[in-house]
């Protein structure tokens, strides 16, 4: 008997909030591998951070035993994927490791630009559809129109596609049917060389790095000596197993199989995901295709709001890079804010990860400077520098021309907002590509867009206007050539180079103005007066000032009770945490991020 006949790989994909964890949840439930007391404590129970922002950062995997209606038991492995832009390349490794996937869709909210997304990716792998459509208990619910929809644009068969309530548990056997008797059964050959995807790692203090892995051929036990393929490194395999729900070592995993493999490595740079584990002994000659090593798109400095926290802010970024090996980080200086380090993110959603676990999980005070994308810069002597920090550029004599980076935006929304959204994409240099139509009612607009307009607050621009109904995807087109320049933010006439940005030239000088304008709300008041100014290539183009404080904050207390007075001290005290000096003024860490903010609504 062919043992991989009742093994089934899947991944559930979706829009964000179409309900995927709900499904998964209830998926573990009815397979009877937890109750639902158990999932609360123990599935859910991963990172506060995700929890708190609904979204899924971390996959989970897990192998569910379910008797189908034929009455053979079957192993449903469940490859959960990561639900944000930022971790694409991820989201398609798992989708490497499956044979099939599971399209969730709101049966009141329709195809989204992620739905499209996933989709794209899911095809892309040659996996097999099963689309569900959720939340039919919502009364705004209108399955048959959705399930018209997915046929329409996506071209799927959606007249059995299971009509369910993940938050209900309703008709959630159909979707284990579906997933038993539409996604087929893994293959490979167990007696070839090893072939062992791995889709993601994590790192533990007592095994070392814990791999997930798809077994593609071959197969791997407790003892053998394998090797990553992209770096040629070997290591003794010290354990094999399954989840189920946690992890439980087997004698040995087998192709077809998803389980978790540890060799002692001691950081997850050793074992990328994408990577192709292999026998050292009996090496596959090819790598499984698809291998790359992630590349950073967004670089901010991360510096000590103490100076003498300098060590443990190093300690965690270290910390932070064993788990996570797109985290990347290097020593630099700021005149203004002293030692601290430039960080590269996959994107805007993984900086603000990687910033929040610093300031939680190590309780440190941090300044995070204005983000930057990398732009390439040509210089006159035939020289190339790849540019993550603005102070570094070059000047501009010796600068010949220069690239940024430029993505292929995918924008859905209703018709009604066409206009508001190709005047946002207008505003933030996009070139209009197409416009198709998906049903009478709603559009997918394509535009090509640079990067360092998309990455700060478009999602929230694009948002305000059309009142939450837009979607958003994008992946990075490539690098076009741009006339930039770097804009300088003096504050009491003293250069503070963690603020300067490099914009446009068309856009410098409004950028300024807005830039000076939000700078004045959120600097304080000094006893004197501040004046903040933009500058490119030495020139003022904007000038604001803060009004030189003209009363005590304790003259109203004057004479009064003391332990007023105290408060009011205590809580000027509690401010000043968050804030640096610069020169003779204080800046909150606000003022980085108002630099950002680039929408005039
Ligand atoms: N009414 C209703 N709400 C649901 C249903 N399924 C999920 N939800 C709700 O929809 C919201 C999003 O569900 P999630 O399962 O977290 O969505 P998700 O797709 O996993 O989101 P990401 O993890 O960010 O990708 C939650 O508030 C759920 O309670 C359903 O069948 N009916």
């Amino acid at each position: 008997m062919d043992r991989r006949k009742y093994i089934r790989n899947f991944s559930i994909i979706a829009h964000i909030d179409h309900g995927k964890s709900t499904l998964a949840d209830r998926l573990i439930e009815n397979t009877g591998l937890l109750s639902h007391r158990e999932m609360q404590e123990q599935v859910l129970d991963n990172m506060d951070l995700e929890r708190e922002r609904g979204i899924t950062i971390k996959l989970q995997t897990m192998s569910l035993l379910y008797k189908a209606q034929d009455g053979h038991e079957y192993t449903l492995n469940l490859i959960d994927t990561p639900g944000h832009v930022d971790f694409n390349y991820e989201v398609s490794r798992s989708l490497a490791a499956c044979e099939g996937a599971v399209l969730v869709v709101d049966a009141s909210q329709g195809i989204e630009a992620q739905t499209l997304a996933n989709v794209y990716l899911a095809l892309d792998q040659d996996l097999e559809i099963v689309p569900v459509i959720n939340k039919i208990d919502l009364p705004s619910a209108r399955p048959e129109e959705i399930k018209k929809e997915i046929e329409d644009v996506i071209g799927l068969d959606c007249e059995n596609a299971p009509l369910i309530s993940a938050k209900d548990n309703i008709n959630i056997d159909q979707v284990l049917e579906a997933i038993v008797k539409q996604i087929p059964a893994p293959s490979g050959e167990e007696d070839a060389p090893l072939k062992a995807l791995v889709f993601d790692s994590y790192y533990d203090s007592y095994r070392g790095v814990v791999a997930f892995i798809r077994i593609k051929e071959g197969q791997v036990k407790k003892g053998d000596r394998i090797k990553m393929m992209s770096t040629g490194k070997s290591f003794d395999v010290t354990e094999v197993g399954v989840i189920s729900p946690t992890q439980k070592p087997v004698a040995a995993l087998y192709s077809g199989d998803v389980g978790y493999l540890c060799a002692s490595m001691k950081e997850v740079k050793s074992c990328r995901v994408g990577d192709t584990i292999t026998s050292d002994s009996n090496p596959a000659k090819e790598p499984l295709p698809g291998y790359k090593k992630v590349t950073s798109m967004v670089y901010c400095g991360i510096y000590p709001a103490e100076g003498e926290e300098y060590n443990s802010v190093r300690d965690a970024l270290e910390k932070l890079q064993v788990n996570d090996a797109s985290l990347t980080f290097e020593p630099e200086t700021s005149i203004a804010l002293g030692f601290g380090f430039r960080c590269g993110f996959l994107g805007l959603l993984h900086m603000e990860i990687i910033q929040e676990r610093l300031e939680r999980e190590f309780d440190l005070n941090i300044i995070a400077t204005t983000p930057s994308v990398i732009y390439n810069v040509y210089k006159t002597n035939g020289e190339m520098i790849i540019l993550q920090n603005p102070t570094n550029m070059p000047p501009v004599q010796e600068i010949d021309y220069m690239e940024e980076p430029i993505v292929n935006a995918s924008i859905m929304t209703p018709t009604e907002y066409v206009g508001a959204i190709m005047e946002l994409c207008q505003n933030r240099r996009g070139t209009f590509e197409n416009m198709e139509y998906m049903e009478a009612t709603r559009v997918i607009l394509h535009y090509k867009l640079p990067l360092n307009e998309v990455i700060y607050d478009f999602f929230d621009a694009l948002k305000s206007r059309t009142r939450g109904y837009a979607s958003l995807d994008y992946e990075l087109h490539g690098y076009v050539r741009s006339e930039l320049v770097k804009m300088d933010i003096l504050i009491n006439a003293e250069l503070v180079d963690a603020f300067s940005i490099i914009v446009h030239e068309d856009k410098a000088y409004e950028r300024g103005r807005s830039i000076v304008e939000r700078l004045k709300d959120v600097i304080p008041r000094h006893l004197f007066a501040v004046p903040l100014q933009a500058a490119v290539g030495g020139k003022i183009i904007a000038r604001e000032t803060v009004k030189a404080l003209r009363k005590d904050v304790l003259a109203k207390c004057y004479g009064g009770d003391i332990t007023r007075k105290k408060k009011l001290l205590e809580k000027q005290k509690e401010g000043k945490k968050r804030m640096r000096q610069i020169g003779s003024v204080e800046v909150p860490q606000e003022a980085f991020l108002a630099v950002l903010k680039f929408d005039e609504d």
